[in-house]
C-alpha cells in the first residue's frame, strides 16, 4: 500500500453506526438515516464478498451480494482501490444511497458494492483485496430504478470474452423505449436501473467486429461503447472499466460533469472524477474537462481522445452549481463557491430587507447568505447548526425521511436568533420541506420576524437529466406562486434569484448551460412513455425549444 494514504486511512473511522427507529405520521415505521442504511441489508463485511469475476461469473452472480451519483476512475496509480475510495468519499454529497469500487488486477475485474455510505461499504480489509493499478468507483444517489443493492454500481458483466464495469452519473431519457425493445429482442436484466441499458445495447451491437480505430486490444469494447451511446439519449458521465483499458465518455449536451487529472508525483496516472475536490483530497492536479461528446481512453498505449458523436450545443447543468457540487470544487470551469457568493449579492441588490443579521441554512446556503450579507452590509450569523451526523435532506428518497431528517439535521442557536429580524437564505426551494419547517422553528426560537431568501429561481419543472425531482406535484414553485408559498411557509417575505439575473451573471455561456427546471425549456424531450407518472404532471412550458 502507498506509504502516505496507509498513514492517512488508518484514523478514518470505519464504523458502524446505530440506527434510530421512528413512527411516522401514519402510524409506519421509518429508519431515519443517519450515518448508516446498511441496516435494511445487514450483511457480512468479509473478504468473501469480493468478487473476482471469471467468464462465467456474469449478472446472476451480483445477486449474491445481499447489501450493496458521482464516479471517480483511476489509472496507473498501486493501491487504486484506496485512491478511489477517498475519491468516493470526496463525493459523498452526491450519493448518498450506495457505493462500489471495481478494479482490475491479474487481467481480471473485481468488484465490491453495498448499500450505504462509503465509510458504511469499505473497510480496509475489503479495499486491500480490491487489488490492482486500475479502478473505478460510484457513489449512487437514484434517478431511474429503486433504492435497493441490486441497482448500485458499478455494474460488471462479461460482453463476448470482454470483461467490463460501468458507473454511471446522469439520467437516460430513453431508457425505458430501449429496455422495452432489447427485451423484446431477448435481453434478461438485472436491475431497474437506467444504466443497465447501455451495458445490453453494448451487448447487442453490431458494429463490434467492424474497424473504429484501430487495431489495439480495447477496440471491440470502444466499437461497442460508441455503438450503445450513440443510441442513448439524455445525461451521462460514463466511466468504463476493462483489464485493458479505462474510459471515460460524457454526453454530447455535457449535463453532468467529469474532470481528468493525474497525481503530482507520477506522471503516467490518469484520474477521472465527477469534481475536481477529487483532486484536492487525494494530492492530484487537475488536467482539463472531458469534453462534452468526447471520449477518452487510458491504455498501456496511453491516452487517446475520441469525438465519436455529433457535436451538438453544450447544456450544462446550472443545478451543479446552485445545490448538487461542492463549494471547493471548480465546476464546468466556475467555482462553485464563487457562483452561490454571487448569487447571495445579486439577492442582496434585487430583494433587499431591513433585518438584523443574515443567516445561511446550512450546508449549501453558506456561500449565498455570505455574498448577502457581504452586499447588504447586514451582519452574518451562523443561526443555524447543521448536525454533522445527518446527510443531506433533499436527496434522501422518500418524504417520511426528508421530514425528519429536516428536524433531525437544523437546530436553531436561540442566542442569535431572539428577537432578531431574520433574513435568512437557502440555495433552493425543492418540495418546501426544509423552509417550512426551518421558519416554524426560527420562530419558535423567538425571532421578530423571518424573511426568506433563495439563491435560485423557482423550480417549475421536473428534471430529467439527473437531479431526482421527476414528478411536477411535488415541486412547490410548480403548483403555487410566491405570494402563495411565502404563506405555506409563513416568511414575512420571500424571494427568489431571478432568471434573468441567473441568466445575466452566466453572461455569455448562459445558452451553454440546461435551466429547464427554471424556465421549462428542455433540450432533450423525455419520451412520453418513459414515466406515466411524470407525463400526468408535465408542466405547461416543458419543452419549449
Ligand atoms: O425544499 P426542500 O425539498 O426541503 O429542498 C431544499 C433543501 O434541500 C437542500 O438541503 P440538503 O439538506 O439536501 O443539503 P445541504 O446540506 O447541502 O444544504 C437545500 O439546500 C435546501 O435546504
Ligand atoms: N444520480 C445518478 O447519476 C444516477 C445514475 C443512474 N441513473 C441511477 O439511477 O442509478
Amino acid at each position: 500500500m502507498d506509504g502516505a494514504l496507509a498513514f492517512v486511512i488508518s484514523p478514518i473511522p470505519l464504523l458502524k453506526r446505530p440506527v434510530k427507529q421512528s413512527k411516522s405520521l401514519h402510524g409506519n415505521s421509518v429508519y431515519i438515516q443517519l450515518y448508516t442504511q446498511r441496516v435494511f441489508f445487514p450483511g457480512v463485511r468479509n473478504k468473501s464478498h469480493i468478487k473476482k469475476i471469471s467468464p462465467l461469473n456474469t449478472f446472476a452472480q451480483l445477486d449474491q451480494f445481499h447489501e450493496e451519483c458521482g464516479v471517480v476512475g483511476i489509472w496507473g496509480i498501486e493501491s487504486a482501490s484506496k485512491y478511489a475510495f477517498y475519491g468516493l468519499h470526496a463525493l459523498q454529497h452526491r450519493g448518498q444511497e450506495g457505493a462500489g469500487i471495481a478494479t482490475v488486477s491479474d487481467g481480471k475485474l473485481h468488484e465490491y458494492k453495498n448499500l450505504g455510505l462509503v465509510t458504511e461499504v469499505f473497510n480496509e480489509d475489503i479495499l486491500s483485496e480490491l487489488r490492482g493499478s486500475a479502478a473505478i468507483g460510484h457513489n449512487r444517489y437514484s434517478t431511474s430504478g429503486e433504492k435497493n443493492v441490486r441497482n448500485v454500481q458499478p455494474f460488471t458483466v462479461e460482453l463476448s470474452g470482454i470483461q467490463v464495469s460501468i458507473a454511471h452519473n446522469g439520467n437516460l431519457t430513453n431508457a425505458n423505449k430501449l429496455r422495452r425493445h432489447l427485451e423484446l429482442r431477448g435481453s434478461i436484466f438485472n436491475t431497474s436501473s437506467d444504466t443497465e441499458v447501455i451495458l445490453h445495447l453494448m451487448a447487442t451491437s453490431l458494429l463490434a467486429s467492424s474497424s473504429f480505430i484501430g487495431k489495439n486490444s480495447y477496440e471491440p469494447l470502444i466499437q461497442r461503447v460508441s455503438d450503445a451511446l450513440s443510441r442513448v439519449e439524455g445525461a451521462y458521465s460514463v466511466l468504463l472499466l476493462s483489464p485493458s483499458c479505462l474510459v471515460a465518455v460524457r454526453d454530447p449536451l455535457g449535463f453532468r460533469p467529469l474532470v481528468m487529472g493525474k497525481m503530482k508525483n507520477r506522471m503516467e496516472s490518469i484520474i477521472f472524477a465527477s469534481e475536481t475536490c477529487v483532486f484536492d483530497l487525494i494530492g492530484a492536479e487537475f488536467v482539463r474537462e472531458v469534453d462534452p461528446g468526447e471520449m477518452i481512453v487510458v491504455s498501456k498505449d496511453g491516452l487517446h481522445s475520441f469525438f465519436p458523436f455529433p457535436s451538438q450545443r453544450r447544456k450544462a447543468c446550472i443545478f451543479e452549481h446552485i445545490y448538487f457540487a461542492r463549494p471547493t470544487s471548480i465546476v464546468f470551469g466556475r467555482s462553485v463557491y464563487m457562483s452561490r457568493f454571487r448569487f447571495g449579492e445579486i439577492l442582496a441588490e434585487k430583494a433587499p430587507a431591513e433585518a438584523d443579521i443574515v443567516i445561511p441554512v446550512p450546508e449549501s446556503g453558506i456561500p449565498a447568505a455570505l455574498g448577502y450579507s457581504a452586499a447588504s452590509g447586514i451582519p452574518y450569523q451562523p443561526g443555524i447548526m447543521r448536525s454533522h451526523y445527518v446527510g443531506r435532506t433533499f436527496i434522501q428518497p422518500t418524504q417520511d425521511i426528508r421530514d425528519l431528517s429536516v428536524r433531525l439535521k437544523l437546530s436553531a442557536v436561540r442566542s442569535i436568533i431572539a428577537n432578531k429580524r431574520l433574513v435568512v437564505v437557502d440555495d433552493s426551494i425543492v418540495r418546501g420541506t426544509t423552509s417550512r419547517k426551518l421558519v416554524r422553528m426560527l420562530r419558535e426560537t423567538g425571532a421578530k420576524e423571518v424573511h426568506v431568501r433563495i439563491a435560485c429561481p423557482p423550480i417549475i419543472g421536473s428534471c430529467y437529466y439527473g437531479v431526482d425531482t421527476p414528478n411536477t406535484k411535488e415541486l412547490i414553485s410548480h403548483n403555487m406562486n410566491e405570494e402563495e408559498i411565502r404563506q405555506y411557509i409563513d416568511a414575512d417575505s420571500l424571494a427568489f434569484l431571478p432568471l434573468d439575473q441567473l441568466h445575466h451573471f452566466l453572461g455569455e455561456e448562459s445558452s451553454s448551460f440546461c435551466d429547464a427546471c427554471f424556465s421549462g425549456n428542455y433540450p432533450i424531450r423525455p419520451l412520453p412513455s418513459e414515466d406515466t407518472t411524470q407525463e400526468d404532471n408535465i408542466h405547461p412550458k416543458v419543452f419549449q425549444q
